[in-house]
């Protein structure tokens, strides 16, 4: 077993590790971007330092990736405006066709000799503790790791980012939900190497908690809790959620059990066809109920809560009312999920998607009331019904009244279609959306979004751990 872990370690680690010729121009774009933004500082009425960060600062990015942080460090005491406002100076002199993307606050994408720079302004704080803004917190990660990271064990970075990578759980942004870049390297960091980690995480009984620096001082909820060694209040692993840490244990022991490099390929599934979709849904006999419509124009980390929080509502609900949802999923067109065809313009499109197990619901329901010897209350119960030519009932079952009244609707189809939809918990940029319009496809119509969502059918009907 050993032996057959370390050569698929070896293959993986040789594919994973940028050459010479790779390092160096890597340097060179990164080298121009510092230049260019020293340049640009001389030109502000403040000094300010030129960082660079990230992976590519510290040798851990994979072969290949192509993505360059570097950070402005400007002086605390300057107000969060003027802040904003040199930052996206300097950005845009870096990058002249770079575009402003908004975090916690703005800076500037571009790209530098084939690289991809984000150009960020922060606040040069004393320690992590006393940051401004998120990213203050940035360059003591690069500096506390710069120190502990050498070859060898960035070497074993990038083999276990690859691996998170082909099993779907690596970045921490809000629609995967996994483990930062960050993480990762403390997590190596810890155990001294993938394999360690790999072979302790099969074992994990979450909540795994590691304080590398001992500093904690507040407790973190979270399957995953690692104290971030530059500031004691920070969980690095906040994000990342109970599915993704389970989904890499079940990994890290199917990799033991049996070692092999395609785990370290993330594949697409082949995209569904509308036959496909058909077939998956008769064999099922289930009655999938899903919502199409524009997806909200906002960051991707605000509309994957929002899709999410959008879906839990709708789920609630529809289990509220007796349709007994067995599955659901939400997907988006123009990332991952979407067949690149027929990729839509602008922020794309969004499903929200119920699998129901019940169909439909008999035209009545039953209605319990107030226990007959809560005089009042039951008095005014009887009274509210008894001439209610709509229900049966009133009648006494056990000490109870009890109504059969009619039910407001019989399918999923006739609620979401319903007024009665906004009364769910929606995301308001999902309401706003909804509001403006959407398609209910029930049952087997669900086929037609095979068009713009082949690949995420394909992983709801056919799911992986
Ligand atoms: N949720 C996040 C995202 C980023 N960072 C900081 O910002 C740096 C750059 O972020 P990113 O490019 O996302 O991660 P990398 O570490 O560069 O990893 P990758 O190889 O994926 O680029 C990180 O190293 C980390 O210090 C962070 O603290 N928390
Ligand atoms: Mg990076």
């Amino acid at each position: 077993m050993s032996d057959e872990f370390d050569a698929v370690v070896e293959r993986v680690h040789e594919r994973v590790s940028p050459d010479a010729e790779e390092r160096e121009r890597l340097q060179r774009a990164a080298e121009t971007v510092m230049e260019r933004a020293a340049d640009a500082i001389a030109d502000l009425p403040v000094s300010a330092e030129v960082i660079q960060v990230g992976s590519t600062a510290r040798g851990t990015w994979t072969a290949g990736d192509r993505d360059v942080d570097v950070f402005v460090a400007f002086p605390p005491d300057l107000p969060r405006e003027t802040l904003e406002e040199y930052g996206l100076d300097v950005g845009h002199a870096v990058l002249p066709e770079g575009r402003e993307e908004y975090a916690e606050h703005p800076y500037v994408v571009g790209e530098c000799e084939g690289y991809t720079v984000d150009l960020v302004p922060c606040y040069a704080v004393e320690d992590a503790t006393a940051i401004q803004s998120a990213v203050d917190r940035t360059p003591f990660h690069t500096r506390y790791l710069d120190s502990r990271l050498d070859d060898a064990l960035a070497g074993e970075v990038r083999v276990t980012k690859q691996f998170l990578k082909g099993i779907g759980v690596y970045g921490s942004d809000l629609r995967t939900r996994g483990f930062s870049g960050y993480l990762t390297e403390l997590l190596v960091l810890e155990y001294g190497g993938f394999r360690e980690l790999v072979a302790a995480a099969a074992d994990w009984h979450p909540p795994v908690t590691f304080d590398p620096e001992g500093h904690g001082t507040v407790s973190f909820d979270g399957p995953l809790v690692v104290v971030d060694p530059t500031d004691p209040e920070r969980n690095v692993a906040a994000v990342c959620s109970a599915t993704n840490v389970a989904r890499f244990q079940h990994y890290a022991r199917a990799l033991l059990a049996n070692p092999r490099t395609d785990l370290f390929e993330a594949s697409d599934p082949d995209p569904y066809d509308a036959d496909a979709v058909r077939t998956a849904v008769e064999r099922r006999g289930t009655t999938p109920v899903a919502l199409r419509f524009d997806a909200p124009d906002v960051v991707e980390d605000q509309l994957w809560p929002q899709l999410r929080k959008s879906l839990g509502g709708l789920t609630d609900e529809l289990d509220r009312r007796g349709f007994d949802v067995l599955r659901s999923a939400t997907f988006t067109t123009d990332t991952r999920g979407a067949n690149e065809e027929t990729e839509s313009d602008g922020a794309g499109e969004a499903v929200l998607l119920a699998e129901l197990a019940v169909a439909e619901r008999p035209a009545v329901e039953r209605h319990d009331g107030p226990p007959v010897h809560v005089r009042e209350h039951a008095t005014g119960f009887y009274e509210a019904y008894a001439d209610d030519p709509d229900v049966a009932g009133p009648f006494v079952d056990g000490e109870r009244y009890v109504v059969e009244r009619p039910r407001e609707v019989t399918t999923a189809e006739a609620f979401v279609t319903s007024d009665a939809l906004f009364d769910v918990r929606l995301g308001p940029h999902v309401e706003s959306a909804l509001e403006a319009g959407y398609d209910v496809l029930v049952g087997e119509e669900i086929a037609a979004l095979a068009d713009s969502f082949g690949v995420a059918l394909a992983d709801y009907f056919d799911p992986k751990p």
